[in-house]
């Protein structure tokens, strides 16, 4: 699940590249080949994308293969590693400028592999052996730049070979990496903007999950979602149109302000006031679905880092909080701290703890596979595996037939998850509601989600695609994929 209270700031790499070198060239006259900038400031390039010069150009490379590795060979999920903080000391050692073009490549990288793949298996004359991994990947790396970002031919083919020469696992390819490269770059009208590009990038089991859901119009729309970055998203506090003049935002009808760029979250007007969180537009639904909380004695179940949490809080509802991780709870009471909220705190288990009163109303957005934020994760879709899915879904089951006898009668319990896959959504209704008779499913009305009928169900769940279009016509569509349903225990 991503983080909803803190985003890292990053480029947008979804972005085709020029379609042609000639026309680039017209379009910005200051973009000639300078063997001493490596990233030419495209549209969505800022200062802060352009490296350092020379063996810096060269270290962020090599940190975006070594990040490529450790998430597509170790599956060691992309967040870990790219923390500021915390991230691998490659990685942190960094300067901002150099964090920024690494993320835009391994961005790239992910939302793009099927087509960098394809692209591999054509420019690659003879097969590459098994264990060559490490070349396929410093070759990805390479092809991203040139095909998917503004990086120069030239500088991205000499800073691959240079990188290629200084790992012995690698080195004796050097002249493999620069034949291919080149002929990617030759080819690039070939290799770039194909019309199965969205199938190519997505996995088969997902997409043959979201083909049989949603049917597979939709699932390539989701797919095509998946290659461009979102922008930033953020809940206000309080007044939402004041939020969105201090950040030059938009406010989506559901009362999310939307920025079209991802930027440092930190250096944005109102973030040390508290006046809003990061969150996801789709994210910032299940909460509503609550009602009117203020005064209500609220569970807020596997609540860190706290997006949901502060929702209710800040709608006036007395909230226990409870998560499993103590880390993340942590982050939770900082989150809230910053905001000016307050809620009772409870490191524990869901499975194991036991309430001593039951709540007036409960929120369980449940651990899932997170499919539904691959636009935020690319990492996602190459990390989770439908056993993955098997797993959790149980797990969910478990967890609302644990909570079902926490709420009060009369009371509201809303389960959701960040998933595309019905099995971490839609199945759970039918086996909870023959299990607890006493609930009933209360269909979802569109006004309660900012007009958006597309996004009920026509059984009155709440089903959001990152497809969907966000409700407001001058801002960025899209939003990630959550699943909610509500449930009233009755008398
Ligand atoms: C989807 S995230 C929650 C996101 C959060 N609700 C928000 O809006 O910011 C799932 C959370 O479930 C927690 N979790 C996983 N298993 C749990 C369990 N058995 N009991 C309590 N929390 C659990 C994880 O630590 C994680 O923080």
């Amino acid at each position: 699940m991503s983080d909803p209270v803190e985003q890292k700031p990053g480029r947008r790499e979804g972005s085709r590249k020029r379609p042609a070198k000639g026309a680039d060239a017209q379009q910005r006259p200051d973009s000639r080949p300078d063997s001493r900038a490596d990233v030419r400031p495209g549209p969505r390039a800022d200062k802060a994308d352009m490296p350092r010069r020379g063996r810096e150009g060269l270290a962020s490379r090599k940190t975006a293969a070594s990040i490529l590795e450790r998430v597509l060979e170790k599956r060691v999920p992309l967040d870990a590693l790219l923390d500021e903080h915390h991230g691998i000391p490659h990685f942190r050692d960094l300067d901002a400028r150099d964090r920024a073009l690494v993320r835009a490549i391994v961005g790239a990288v992910l939302r793009h592999r099927g087509e960098l793949e394809a692209a591999l298996d054509r420019c690659i004359e003879h097969k590459l052996p098994a264990n060559a991994e490490a070349l396929r990947i410093l070759l990805m790396v390479g092809a991203a730049q040139i095909l998917f970002l503004d990086v120069p031919d030239h500088a991205a083919v000499s800073i691959a070979v240079t990188v290629a020469a200084e790992n012995r696992r690698t080195r004796d390819a050097r002249g493999l990496v620069n034949g291919v490269l080149r002929r990617i770059a030759r080819e690039r009208e070939l290799l770039a903007g194909r019309t199965d590009a969205a199938r190519l990038n997505t996995p088969d089991w997902l997409f043959a999950s979201w083909t049989e859901a949603y049917g597979e119009d939709t699932a390539t729309a989701i797919a095509t979602a998946h290659a461009q970055q979102p922008g930033l998203d953020l809940t206000p506090k309080r007044d939402a149109e004041a939020v969105a003049a201090a950040v030059e935002g938009v406010v989506l009808s559901t009362g999310t302000v939307r920025l079209a760029e991802t930027r440092r979250v930190s250096l944005l007007p109102g973030f040390a006031e508290g006046d809003w969180w990061v969150q996801d537009a789709a994210a910032a639904l299940p909460a509503r679905l609550l009602g009117d909380v203020a005064g209500l004695h609220v569970a807020d179940l596997c609540a860190a880092p706290g997006g949901k949490t502060a929702e209710l809080a800040a709608a006036g509802a007395d909230v226990t909080a409870i998560d499993l991780s103590e880390n993340r709870l942590k982050r939770l009471a900082q989150n809230l701290d910053r905001l000016g909220l307050s809620a009772t705190l409870k490191a524990a288990d869901v499975l194991a703890y036991e309430p001593e009163a039951p709540f007036d109303a409960i929120l369980l957005d449940a651990p899932c596979s997170a499919t539904g934020t691959i636009r935020r994760h690319p990492d996602v879709a190459w990390l989770k595996t439908p056993e993955d899915v098997a797993t959790l879904s149980a797990l969910q089951a478990k967890m609302l037939d644990r909570v079902a006898g926490w709420v009060k009668p009369g009371g509201r319990l809303v389960f959701c998850t960040c998933s595309l896959e019905p099995q971490e959504g839609e199945a759970h209704i039918e086996p909870f509601l023959r299990a607890h008779p006493e609930f009933r499913l209360e269909p979802v009305l569109p006004a309660e989600v900012g007009g958006l009928a597309h996004v009920v169900t026509g059984s009155g769940t709440l089903r959001t695609l990152p497809c969907h279009d966000a409700g407001t016509a001058n801002a960025e569509p899209g939003m990630d994929g959550f699943f909610a349903a509500r449930f009233v225990r009755q008398g």
